[in-house]
């Protein structure tokens, strides 16, 4: 379902955050990438919705090439891609419930967006979304009066709302405990488990990525230097990868 061919990504033209990646990831698959700060995790995951731009090669997703996408055709294809972030990128005023149904804006007219408006299936689907992180008490809260894991689930049932067919998932655990890290962990197999739901995450810990997801993708330097079964990814690559 999404395929990266030859994907370079550089910021200023001289270092290349992501060299010349090639990879192919299919429906369902829950995929950890893992490496050092710096070596390219975030750029790759931003390029996947163009977020960030690659300088070379090419993006399909269901074998469209959406670097070729009119600015409509693109918004419809990003609708359907979920970005949960390290720091939660809600609206810190708003309720729960109101930061959920961001995740309905995609599917608006600019005029609808502009005047909030939305639907009972809209709500239907926002209530539906915190059932399933398990928030569905603190729906009228402000979500800055939340704990920092159950900011990440305000933020994981927006991206639900949205009907993704990916997810990608930035350090999303990074600024959690490590009780709270796997709680998270824990709702996203569940949700890649339950809905089929493609689901890539960039993660620090190696471990969480070993326990948590079917495959893992290792960096460094921008370069891809893994990629297989969790089941095999030895200490040698570790050591490899983070020395
Ligand atoms: N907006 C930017 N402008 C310039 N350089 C950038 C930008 N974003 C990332 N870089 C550089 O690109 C390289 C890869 O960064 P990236 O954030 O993709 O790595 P990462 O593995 O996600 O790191 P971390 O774990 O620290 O978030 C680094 O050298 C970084 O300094």
């Amino acid at each position: 379902m999404l395929r990266l061919e030859h994907i370079t990504v550089s910021y200023d033209r001289k270092i290349r955050a992501v060299d010349d990646i090639s990879l192919e990831v299919g429906q369902g698959e829950f995929v950890g990438i893992i490496g050092s700060s710096g070596s390219g995790k975030s750029s790759v995951l931003k390029s996947i919705n163009l977020l960030v731009k690659p300088i070379k090669g090419k993006i399909y997703i269901d074998d469209v090439d959406i670097m070729s996408l009119k600015n409509s055709q693109l918004r419809a294809v990003r609708r359907e891609i979920g970005f949960v972030f390290q720091d939660y990128n809600l609206i810190d005023r708003s309720s729960v419930l109101d930061n959920v149904l961001v995740g309905r804006l995609g599917y608006k007219s600019s005029f609808h967006s502009m005047l909030g408006i939305f639907t009972d299936e809209d709500y239907k689907r926002a209530e539906k979304a915190l059932i399933q992180v398990g928030l569905s008490e603190k729906i009228f809260e402000r979500s800055d009066q939340l704990s920092g894991g159950q900011k990440q689930r305000v933020a994981i049932a927006k991206t639900l709302c949205q009907s993704p067919k990916i997810i990608l998932a930035d350090e999303p655990v990074a600024s959690l405990d490590v009780s709270t890290s796997q709680n998270i962990m824990d709702y996203f197999k569940t949700i890649n488990e339950k809905k089929n739901i493609t689901i890539l995450i960039n993660l620090h810990d190696v471990n969480l990525a070993k326990k948590y997801c079917n495959r893992i993708i290792a960096l460094k330097r921008g370069k891809l230097l893994f990629d297989g079964k969790a089941g095999e990814f030895k200490d040698e690559f570790f050591k490899e990868i983070y020395e």
